[in-house]
């Protein structure tokens, strides 16, 4: 099938959430890890490309994507979804901005817009301003994220020092007038040459507005609630046909590990959660880990029943990373921490586990690939931007639930393992 709307993500939850959210719509969705190695053949009406570029090097990132693109124009794709998280992580550089600059570029288009908004989750956006629930995004946990943390809530000033166009803004009130008056605000926002156009939401009704606005865009950037409304309109105009029936779920045996990287305060509840089911767990600590490595954490896995779904976490509160970055650096505690879980999760599909709960976006974007993971398939949906996925890792039919940061409920752990078919 021709390719309807092709969507490059800057990690692998934030892919899965975009994935799991078109999905809703009952279209069928592909996910695929990476860029492809071979031209688009078995191609699905809309393409997910999850990539590991939110804290890359600018020009790898910049270069992932035009190549994502690329395959995605190949796959036959014409309007474009460049996909960053809720709370707009990024470093002062990028890569949210220069990606979409040298998207714009390569599509010949002078005007996109952002919206990372996400009223499911509580991200709105008002007059520029981001919020994660009532708390301006610098005022939030997001404020000690260990790659990215977010000390500004101003979009478009977050925007300007990374783009070389100018930066602008439709607000809410003009959102609220409708798609014809937010096109011709739009409009005049690119007469006058503003090529970064930030748009307020506060509500899923506005991103329904923004979306029937933008529709026609190349390329539209943003979190993954802004594409909610697509599948709908595509279906409405004709562009795409109504019907794709979902891939049924693979029979699994109970083998199953949780495994968590990600510190947001979410998790760090979630962890708790179910630690206080008395589920067995083991905490990893980056500082034992670069001075002894991770084999006291392969003997623990390999003693482990994994039909009791054992917890595996590095997560830890913000003075404790804090005190790990300080002796080891950012770049590497982060870095132990991904290869070690990797590691770990290679050791359990090992050992049998055929159900994956992976929590922090950079976390799982190390496990998956560890996992030789290729193409995913979605299921169903364990809380708004959170949904189970199938694929096969080393010839086994696999469960894998990639969990955002700040998403899901405090018992989203039980949550996802109670959402499955037991064995
Ligand atoms: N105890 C720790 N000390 C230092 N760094 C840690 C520790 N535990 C985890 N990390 C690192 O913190 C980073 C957490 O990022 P990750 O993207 O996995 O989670 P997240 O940011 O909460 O999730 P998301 O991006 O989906 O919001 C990872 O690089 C991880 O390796
Ligand atoms: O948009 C979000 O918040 C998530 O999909 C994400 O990108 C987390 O890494």
């Amino acid at each position: 099938m021709t390719t309807v709307l092709g969507c490059i993500a800057d990690d692998f939850t934030g892919a899965t959430d975009l994935a799991g959210i078109l999905a809703r719509s009952g279209v069928k969705v592909s996910l695929r890890i990476g860029v492809p190695t071979s031209p688009p053949t078995e191609t699905a009406a809309f393409e997910v490309i999850a990539l590991k570029c939110r804290t890359s090097p600018l020009a790898d990132a910049i270069a992932e994507c035009r190549a994502a693109l690329e395959w995605l124009q190949a796959a036959g794709a014409q309007r474009f979804f460049w996909k960053y998280c809720s709370t707009f992580d990024c470093t002062a550089e990028g890569n949210i901005g220069p990606v979409a600059e040298a998207l714009m570029a390569d599509l010949g288009t002078n005007q996109t817009i952002y919206c990372p908004a996400f009223p499911e989750n509580g991200r709105s956006i008002f007059m520029g301003n981001l919020f994660v629930g009532q708390q301006l995004l610098a005022e939030s946990p997001m404020k000690d994220h260990p790659l990215t943390p977010m000390r500004d809530s101003n979009l478009m000033r977050l925007l300007e020092p990374q783009v070389s166009y100018p930066v602008g803004l439709a607000d809410r009130l003009s959102v609220a007038q409708g798609a014809s008056f937010l096109r011709a605000k739009l409009d005049q926002l690119q007469s006058q040459g503003v090529a970064h156009v930030v748009v307020d939401a506060v509500a899923n009704s506005d991103l329904e507005i923004i979306a029937e606005a933008c529709r026609d865009m190349p390329l539209l950037t943003g979190g993954s609630a802004l594409a909610m409304p697509l599948p709908a309109l595509y279906v409405g105009d004709g562009t795409l046909a109504a019907d794709t029936p979902r891939t049924p779920a693979p029979k699994l045996s109970a083998g199953t590990i949780v495994l968590s990287g990600s510190c947001s305060k979410m998790t760090l509840a979630q962890v708790d959660a179910y630690l206080s089911t008395g589920a067995p767990s083991y905490q990893l600590d980056p500082l034992d880990l670069a001075e002894n490595g991770v084999q006291q954490a392969m003997e623990w896995l390999a003693a482990q029943d994994l039909g009791k779904a054992p917890l595996i976490y590095a997560s830890a509160d913000p003075a404790s990373v804090r005190q790990a970055q300080h002796k080891l650096g950012v770049a590497k505690a982060g870095a132990i921490v991904e290869d070690t879980l990797a590691q770990l999760a290679t050791a359990a599909r090992e050992a049998g586990a055929r159900r994956f709960v992976v929590a922090g976006g950079e976390t799982s974007g190390a496990v998956t690939k560890a996992l030789g993971v290729a193409q995913l398939t979605i299921g169903a949906e364990i809380a708004p931007g959170v949904p189970w996925t199938f694929c096969t890792s080393a010839g086994h039919d696999i469960a894998l639930t990639l969990k955002s940061g700040n998403f899901g409920a405090e018992s989203f752990f039980s949550d996802a393992l109670s959402k499955l078919e037991p064995a």
